[in-house]
């Protein structure tokens, strides 16, 4: 075997530790602040999804033009890539308010009830995570979009009664992570549905750049380039990783990022040239050094890098997946021949351990 015998160096990656990942793309409490700051307000600020925004442009314009309210729309994409951002934008281009609440806020009809009939006229409902909402909920918003009412149940059981209440029309933005999840005759209720596409890196130099502008940052083009290719093609881990660059260039390098300021930075912050970091490496490492590169299930993964199962599933391989540095088959997870050039590892000769075949010599 030609690859150092030490094993990886899995560190001790604890679920405090993972909460704290640069690289998720989930909000945390610091972003929520910063994020309302960083927010593009118009269709025209709002970088890349080309497509979705030529289509959403002439949703938004031709239901001004008729003086109505818009159709529903519906968001599906990872999170991060701008779904709250755009229905915010949906709001403004249509000079409506917005009330924003999510499926797992919504348990009970009731809780639906309530949020509906106090809707203004136009008024566009955000319902992030729409795929949690509870089936009951879910129900009543059937009724809601299509004809703008809904059956208040009171009572129970042989005596309870439906009390139908009007509602103003509105505009419902639905968005979820999982479009296939939704049941039919919810998603069939949206007038217009979108999928966001993650960005690529010229896109994401362009959210940068913005957003050093408004940040006051001083950054130049390399430093824009080498963020956007660590950012996993996800505006929110830009803008993260950017504060976290500002942060070092502000006491290494009186404020200004370039390429090598950006580059050491994140050295720093262990998120390397591709976005990987620490947890994605130890798996890949464990894979290869351990393994020889797979097949291995999925448990014995997880042991080798002192995680839990889910961690390692849920955390760690969808990026490694999409990324095509690992691959899910049926006899175990397998390292492809990117992940070895990726640690700077030589695949071992003959395809130890299930290369041949899967990936070819
Ligand atoms: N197209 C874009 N152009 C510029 N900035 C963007 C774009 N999309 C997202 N952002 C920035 O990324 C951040 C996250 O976006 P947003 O909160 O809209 O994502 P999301 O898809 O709703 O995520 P989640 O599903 O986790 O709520 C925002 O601060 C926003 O400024």
């Amino acid at each position: 075997m030609n690859w150092d015998e030490t094993g990886p160096d899995t560190g001790d990656l604890t679920d405090e530790r993972l909460q704290d990942r640069l690289v998720d793309a989930g909000a945390d409490g610091e972003d929520t602040a910063v994020e309302a700051a960083l927010r593009p307000k118009d269709l025209d600020e709002f970088v890349g999804q080309e497509k979705v925004r030529e289509q959403l442009d002439l949703v938004l314009k031709a239901a001004r033009a008729r003086g109505a309210t818009a159709d529903h729309v519906l968001l599906s994409g990872a999170p991060g890539l701008g779904k709250t951002t755009l229905s915010m934008i949906i709001a403004a281009e249509m000079n409506a308010p917005i009330r924003i609440t999510s499926g797992p806020a919504i348990q009970h009809a009731g809780d639906l009830a309530a949020i509906l009939s106090s809707l203004q006229e136009g008024e566009v409902l955000f319902l992030d995570e729409i795929h949690r909402m509870s089936r009951p909920a879910e129900e009543m918003l059937y009724m809601a979009m299509e004809d703008f009412r809904v059956d208040v149940i009171v009572g129970k059981g042989p005596g309870a009664t439906a009390i139908p209440l009007e509602l103003p029309p509105f505009t419902l933005v639905g968005a979820t992570t999982r479009a296939g999840l939704l049941p039919p005759p919810l998603r069939d209720r949206f007038g217009f549905t979108a999928h966001m596409e993650f960005y690529a890196p010229a896109e994401l130099e362009r959210v940068i750049h913005r957003s050093a502008g408004l940040l006051d940052v001083a950054i130049d083009p390399q430093g824009a380039a080498e963020i956007a290719g660590r950012s996993r093609g996800t505006p929110r881990i830009a803008n993260r990783l950017l504060r976290r660059v500002r942060d070092y260039a502000q006491v290494k390098a009186e404020g200004r990022i370039d390429r090598d300021i950006a580059a050491a930075a994140l050295r720093v912050y262990e998120v390397d040239e591709r976005g990987l970091d620490r947890l994605d490496r130890a798996v890949l490492q464990a894979l290869l050094k351990l393994f020889g590169g797979g097949p291995v299930g999925l448990s014995t993964l997880a042991v080798a890098v002192g995680e839990e199962r889910e961690t390692v599933e849920e955390v760690a391989e969808p990026f490694l997946v999409r990324e095509g540095l690992l691959a899910r088959t049926p006899r175990g997870r397998v390292a492809t021949p990117a992940a070895w050039a990726h640690l700077g590892l030589t695949a071992p000769q003959g395809g130890a351990m299930g290369q041949q075949g899967l990936f070819g010599a």
